[in-house]
């Protein structure tokens, strides 16, 4: 498989400095280009360039991906928090879909020959049936899942009119930390359950609120399919491989174990794993939650031999949890 240089977008972040790790420990060419309004310097690995960029500037952008003689493009950088995109959506248009629609441009330019996009299941909204497959009707009910669809939208177009290939990942929740404690979530302003919860388990809040109880689900919280983010940054790097084998396809695949666990699940796994119950407050539902939402990941383990490293809720847990108190020393 040749190994062409990949510019990550966002690199500096969750998820992408994951896929950073995943990449540089397979021998892979990888520069970081993060604006750091997210990310962490730290996060990238020393040996991985870091440009200091917005995506959103074209022809900087173009710029980085000549000199650096990028072929393709992972592209993570954006926005993500969902009450968020429903308080700014113009913001969240902005750093979401113009941006992604300047890199774009500047990929055309570089010639770049393959890019692969962070999508998400947002971009289903709220189906009545689970698991989700890549064919259930994309009806997005916040700004966030639209402003990723756009970006998808764009993609499919481009893809068709100017000769490169594409692959859109929608991650349903990704969770946990790098088994070898190099990354973990550190963004600012936590706002995800696993994240929230590791907080209050190391002592960092008093408590974790349970957004709702009444939902259609067994136990009235919601359903999520939690995949740990080393098991998706895999994914990245066989979807990479499919699109560079393949250039005349591109590809649209939900990324999850096809699982669902409930929010009480989830802190009842947590309080085994940490062995100090964390003190729960029932609460009210949050405005947008789906009650459940879980992937059918047939066609990433089919087409790509997708096979998953850390499933075990337990296992993605203690990962997050160890990185919460590596980050509170
Ligand atoms: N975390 C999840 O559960 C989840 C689920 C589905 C999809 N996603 C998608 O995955 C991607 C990564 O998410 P994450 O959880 O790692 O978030 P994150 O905030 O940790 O990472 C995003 C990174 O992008 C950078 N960035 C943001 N806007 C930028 C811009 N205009 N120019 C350059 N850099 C910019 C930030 O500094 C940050 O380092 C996002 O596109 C998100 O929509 C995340
Ligand atoms: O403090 C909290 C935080 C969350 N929840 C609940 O836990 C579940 C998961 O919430 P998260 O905020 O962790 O994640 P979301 O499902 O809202 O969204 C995440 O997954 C989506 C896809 O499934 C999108 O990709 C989105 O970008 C990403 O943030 C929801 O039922 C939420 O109400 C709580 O009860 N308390």
């Amino acid at each position: 498989m040749s190994k062409l240089p990949v510019l990550v977008t966002g690199g500096a972040g969750y998820i992408g400095s994951h896929a950073v790790l995943t990449l540089h420990d397979a021998d892979w060419q990888v520069v970081v280009a993060d604006n750091l309004s997210n990310g962490r310097r730290e996060a990238v690995p020393a040996g991985v360039p870091l440009v200091e960029v917005d995506v959103g500037d074209e022809a900087c952008m173009e710029a980085v991906l000549r000199e650096h003689g990028i072929q393709a493009i992972m592209h993570f950088a954006g926005s993500i928090v969902v009450p968020e995109s429903v308080s700014d959506p113009h913001f969240y248009y902005r750093n979401n879909t113009v941006a992604s629609h300047a890199l774009i441009g500047a990929a055309l330019k570089a010639g770049v020959r393959h890019v692969l996009f962070s999508s998400t299941a947002a971009t289903y909204g709220a189906p009545e049936t689970v698991p989700i497959d890549e064919d259930t009707p994309t009806r997005p009910i916040n700004p966030y899942g639209h402003s990723k669809l756009m970006t998808e939208q764009m993609l499919r177009d481009c893809a068709a009119a100017y000769g490169f290939n594409y692959g859109a990942l929608r991650y349903f929740n990704v969770a946990g930390a790098d088994p070898k404690g190099r990354s973990g979530q550190a963004g600012k302003g936590a706002t995800h359950l696993l994240k929230v919860a590791c907080e209050a388990a190391v002592g960092k809040r008093t408590h974790v609120d349970v957004f709702g109880t009444d939902y259609p689900t067994p136990d009235g919280t919601c359903i999520r399919d939690y995949i740990h983010v080393s098991d998706l940054a895999s994914a990245h790097v066989l979807a990479l491989e499919g699109l560079i084998a393949d250039p005349a396809t591109s590809f649209t695949m939900n990324c999850g174990y096809g699982r669902g666990t409930s929010v009480l699940e989830m802190l009842d796994a947590l309080d085994r794993v940490n062995g100090t119950p964390v003190k729960r407050v029932m609460g009210e539902r949050r405005a947008g939650d789906p009650p459940q939402l879980v992937a059918s990941n047939r066609r990433l383990v089919e087409r790509l031999g997708w096979q998953p490293a850390y499933a075990d809720s337990e296992t993605i847990i203690r990962s997050a949890l160890e990185w919460e108190r590596r980050l509170n020393r």
